[in-house]
């Protein structure tokens, strides 16, 4: 059984490998630590560097993944994923891919195009939130972290199960796609969304929520994979 996890920044891969050892530079200059059983890849901030970090590592692999795993820190909504706590996805969502009308928001799939959610394995990602103690809902993929009240509460409209949101899930999960390869969403919450006040931020917390998180979901990983 082999994972990939993908994250945005080294910290957060240091939270998730938890090893000493340093990683090494794969194709493209992507940063991948590999531990038996776990290889984590720190693909860079966003939608598009976490596919193209992820397809180079699925597609340089040489044995195949068993599960793609998009790991990081994240904007909670408010009164559904507090600060320092965890969200495991049951649904992977883009949520400002599609375009602005006169009549509001359409996603690119109601465009007739393209597709805005994928969805983890049910079985698998409830057990992870489980053992986690994470909330079990979707999270929301932006290119633009939300700084308003005004912005959050749309969101939140527009997706009323959502807990967390954050830049990376997406992307990954289209390139996990591409190969064929299941994949779930981890967020540790750093952030509330809503806005923008930066001496807020919890991001020790949220690490040390990522790095605990991760201790807990090995043996979830062995009994599924
Ligand atoms: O400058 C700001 O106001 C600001 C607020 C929150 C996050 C950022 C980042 O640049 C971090 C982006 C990085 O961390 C993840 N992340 C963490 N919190 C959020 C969030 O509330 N909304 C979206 N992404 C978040 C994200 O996945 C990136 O990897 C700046």
């Amino acid at each position: 059984m082999r994972v990939l996890v993908v994250t945005a920044v080294a910290a957060e891969a240091e939270a998730v490998a938890a090893t000493e050892e340093t990683g090494t530079l794969l194709r493209g200059g992507y940063a991948i630590t590999r531990t038996p059983g776990l290889h984590v890849l720190a693909a860079g901030v966003g939608p598009a560097a976490a596919a193209a970090g992820t397809a180079t590592a699925l597609a340089l692999a040489d044995e195949p993944y068993a599960l793609v795993v998009s790991a990081g820190i994240g904007g909670g909504f408010t009164g559904r994923a507090p600060l320092g706590s965890l969200v495991v996805s049951d649904a992977i969502v883009a949520a400002d891919l599609g375009a602005d009308t006169p009549d509001g928001y359409l996603p690119v799939d109601e465009l007739g195009f393209g597709r805005t959610v994928h969805h983890p394995p049910a079985a698998l990602s409830a057990h992870a939130a489980d053992a986690l103690g994470a909330a079990h809902a979707p999270v929301l993929t932006v290119s633009t972290v939300t700084g308003t009240a005004g912005r959050a509460a749309e969101l939140a409209a527009r997706h009323p199960r959502a807990a967390a949101e954050a830049m990376e899930g997406f992307g990954v999960a289209e390139a996990a796609a591409v190969h064929g390869v299941p994949v779930i969403e981890i967020r540790a919450v750093s952030n509330a969304v809503g806005p923008r006040d930066r001496a807020a931020w919890r991001i020790g917390d949220a690490l040390a929520a990522l790095r605990d998180g991760f201790r807990r979901l090995t043996p979830v990983l062995q009994e599924h994979l």
